[in-house]
């Protein structure tokens, strides 16, 4: 039996990872279509650990677009949510559930209104890159409700303009966004180059330096930097472009010496940029210059890298390792100087906790007795309390739908956030 008019509610729920880029995107040519000045690389995260998940539900009963973000409603008036809602919705296309009695034509999805509720499952605008997985989430999802055909590449370059980062999480794995040359933004969109299977031996260890809300935005800090680094020219025209090239052999070969030099340098140089902004921005702080310290005086020792670093826009530092050995290695020598403020290991590491095992960590007492890295020449000084807390994590797929109905965030009878 078909369902009375304006009864129904149909919706779909779909969960997207962050990405960490390796090369760096700062800077842009183009603000409101959000085009970069250069290629960047991205590494996907695994979606257990960080991620956003997005329920998106029409019902011809809905007066107006809402949006609830971590279950509070937030205004979807803004002109990167309204692209991405514009776009996709140029893109529907005719959905029928006969079984419901749902008919929606191409022509009516112009008309009906949205619903949608997203859940990020780590902190949100604190640099870990929700804007990346939460616009990702939102245009694959409502790509899946309004049955639209296009690839991941067009959705990637949807997903661009609710915010550049996002179009890297269409894709697990390793990831590029090309920037493209045409001025109607057609041909910037990411690329996968190799998925999340490639390169498994890799570990990541994120350590949360501060959650709070960052200063300065990722879009206010690249348009001061385009507007006044005269660095940046040079870092977009010289220097991104050979190091892509030399980025995608070294993934392609599983070279890490090469994937860690290039991350790092590549880190370094965006962080400088910062720097070479009037007013200058500085993102790091004196923890996160800390890990940087151990993490290049312990690959000094080894004679190889071991770890590479890299940090966004905030003090949160990401740390790759090679593989799980050198992974739990470099847990211990962290947690010698980030100990935990409280007696509780278990909480100060989410994620893959197993590392706390391969690391010989059962205990705060075996925290307590680790021995200082040899290779620092600071050694008896402690920085208890300045990490709020570690994600062990690894490389993870793309966008998935959420098929089980019991996940989704909107309640299908009342069309409004569960618990709302
Ligand atoms: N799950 C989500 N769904 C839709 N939009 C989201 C979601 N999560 C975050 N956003 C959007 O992203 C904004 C936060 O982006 P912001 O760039 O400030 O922080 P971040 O992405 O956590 O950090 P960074 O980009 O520096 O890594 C939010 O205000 C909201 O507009
Ligand atoms: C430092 C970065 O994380 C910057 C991310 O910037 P955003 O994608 O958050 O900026 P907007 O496009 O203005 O939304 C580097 C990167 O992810 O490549």
């Amino acid at each position: 039996m078909a369902a009375p008019e304006g009864q129904w509610v149909l919706m779909a729920t779909g969960r997207s990872p962050t990405n960490i880029a390796v090369i760096k995107y700062w800077g842009k040519r183009d603000e409101a279509l959000i085009l970069p000045v250069n290629d960047s690389i991205s590494v996907t995260l695994d979606p257990g650990h960080l991620s956003a998940t997005t329920t998106v539900a029409v019902s011809p009963s809905f007066p107006s677009d809402r949006m609830w973000l971590n279950g509070k409603e937030i205004s979807l008036s803004g002109g990167r949510f309204q692209s991405c809602l514009r776009e996709i919705r140029k893109r529907a296309c005719e959905f029928e559930d006969e079984k419901k009695g749902i008919k929606i034509k191409k022509e009516d999805w112009e008309k009906l209104h949205v619903h949608i509720a997203s859940y990020n499952n780590f902190p949100t605008a604190a640099g870990l890159a929700s804007s990346a997985a939460g616009f990702a989430c939102l245009v694959f999802t409502l790509g899946k409700l309004m049955n639209v055909k296009e690839d991941y590449g067009e959705l990637s370059s949807i997903a661009r303009q609710g915010s550049g980062s996002a179009c890297r999480s269409l894709y697990g794995g390793f990831v590029k966004w090309c920037m493209g040359k045409r001025d109607d933004g057609s041909d910037s969109l990411a690329v996968q180059l190799a998925d999340e299977t490639h390169w498994n031996d890799l570990v990541i260890i994120i350590a949360v330096v501060s959650s709070k809300q960052k200063e300065t935005s990722s879009t206010s800090g690249m348009r001061d930097t385009v507007e006044t680094s005269p660095l940046l020219q040079y870092r977009a025209q010289t220097v991104v472009p050979s190091r892509v090239l030399k980025m995608e052999e070294a993934i392609k070969n599983q070279d890490f010496e090469s994937f860690a030099k290039l991350t790092c340098a590549d880190s370094n140089q965006f962080h400088a940029v910062c720097l070479d902004t009037s007013p200058p921005i500085f993102y790091m702080n004196d923890t996160s210059h800390r890990i940087i310290s151990l993490v290049e005086k312990w690959n000094q020792s080894e004679g190889t890298p071991q770890v590479a670093y890299t940090f966004d826009a905030g003090p949160n530092a990401v740390l790759i390792a090679r593989n799980r050995k050198t992974a739990a290695v470099l847990l211990q020598k962290l947690l010698y100087y980030f100990p935990p403020q409280d007696k509780d290991l278990s909480s100060y590491l989410v994620g893959d906790k197993s590392i706390l095992g391969d690391a010989g960590l059962h205990s705060i007492e075996d925290v307590e007795a680790l021995p200082a890295p040899p290779e620092m020449k600071i050694q008896d000084q402690k920085f208890k309390g300045d990490v709020s807390y570690f994600i062990c994590s690894r490389l993870g797929t793309g966008p998935k739908v959420v098929a089980d109905e019991n996940q989704a965030l909107i309640d299908s009878v009342t069309g409004l956030p569960k618990g709302v």
